[in-house]
């Protein structure tokens, strides 16, 4: 499928690389209907994904820092080969504070790609600092994709070239933007076990309800669906998170307090997002010499058909069809 512009030639998905205001590289990719996203070299970061009004979707820090070696607030950072602080690599690992290139070998692409911008990224075991931390010879490749309905879709791929089996821990660590955390409701994770950041890690279960915010959370929610919904009241919109190969899922706000003592976060903005990272932690995943794990999200929106207020989360998640 693809659009007409207003001379009636057809429009194509487009990819352009540039330079953002501070000079770092980044990859835009827009379709003809007026989605695009944007994704940094620096991280293999998404860091914009808009609708076709020209809104953004995710959260970026006004705070945010756009040089190397601190990684970016906001957008869609990548952890690995580490969750949080769980090993003795650096906080979420090193991905997000590595420079990324275009990958000049992508994997074959499927057949259903023609009506998408795609960009196909990759990092390999390169630098000393790297090296010191984990010192296995890996190829981390990421595709994302910006559908003609806007989706955005992430595909991780990560393979073993070493000659010794290596483990890792990762996540999607995706922040949404909401127009008020207070009006924010999560879909799709009541009733299952999480463990809690803020309690040592202790295991817990959550309640029937969905879940709503009124203070600093930070849960990994294990053998979480395939499909959440992110409910903004406000805006009657609802992202619609799918995820594949990633069993868990975190949810973090870091509230008033932790917001203040974050340099790159200004003080209010925790009111406007929320992070749901589709992630695998509690089952590290180990791949033998030659072995490749994949992990993929995708994200869309929906506004609401739901305009009454009688937002039916089953429905919304019932709607979205397969990955493509
Ligand atoms: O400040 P960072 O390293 O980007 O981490 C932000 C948050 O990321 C979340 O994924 C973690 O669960 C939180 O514990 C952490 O505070």
């Amino acid at each position: 499928m693809s659009a007409s512009g207003d001379d009636g030639a057809e429009q194509k998905p487009s990819v352009e690389v540039s330079k953002d205001a501070n000079g770092l590289d980044v990859v835009i990719l827009k379709d003809p209907r007026g989605f695009s996203a944007q994704v940094h070299l620096y991280g293999g970061q998404v860091t914009s994904w808009k609708n076709d009004r020209g809104e953004e979707l995710l959260f970026v820090s006004s705070k945010a820092v756009f040089k190397p070696p601190k990684a970016i607030r906001g957008g869609i950072p990548i952890c690995f080969p580490q969750f949080s602080n769980l090993g003795s690599i650096e906080q979420h690992g090193f991905a997000r504070n590595k420079l990324w290139s275009i990958d000049p070998n992508p994997l074959p692409l499927p057949t259903n790609i023609d009506d998408k911008a795609f960009i196909d990224l990759i990092l390999k075991v390169g630098d000393e600092d790297m090296a010191k931390m984990w010192s296995y010879s890996f190829e981390f490749r990421l595709r994302v994709t910006l559908g003609p309905h806007g989706e955005l879709g992430m595909t991780a791929r990560v393979r073993n070239i070493d000659s010794k089996p290596f483990t890792f821990t990762t996540a999607f660590h995706t922040y949404f933007s909401v127009s008020d955390i207070s009006e924010v409701r999560i879909e799709g994770l009541e009733t299952l076990d999480y463990l809690d950041n803020l309690q040592n890690r202790e295991r817990f279960t959550e309640q029937g309800d969905a879940l709503t915010f009124e203070t600093e959370v930070d849960k990994i929610y294990l053998n979480t669906p395939t499909k959440i919904a992110i409910i903004d009241h406000e805006l009657k919109r609802t992202f619609v998170l799918k995820k594949d190969g990633l069993p868990d899922a975190v949810v973090w706000n870091p509230w008033e307090r932790k917001a203040k003592a974050m340099v790159d976060f200004g003080d209010d903005e925790y009111k406007y997002m929320i992070c749901v990272e589709p992630a695998a932690i509690e089952k590290p995943i180990t791949l033998k010499p030659g072995e490749e794990w994949k992990g993929r999200q995708k994200i869309s929106t929906v506004y609401s058909s739901y305009h009454s207020g009688q937002l039916d989360p089953i429905k919304v998640l019932e709607s979205l069809g397969s990955f493509g």
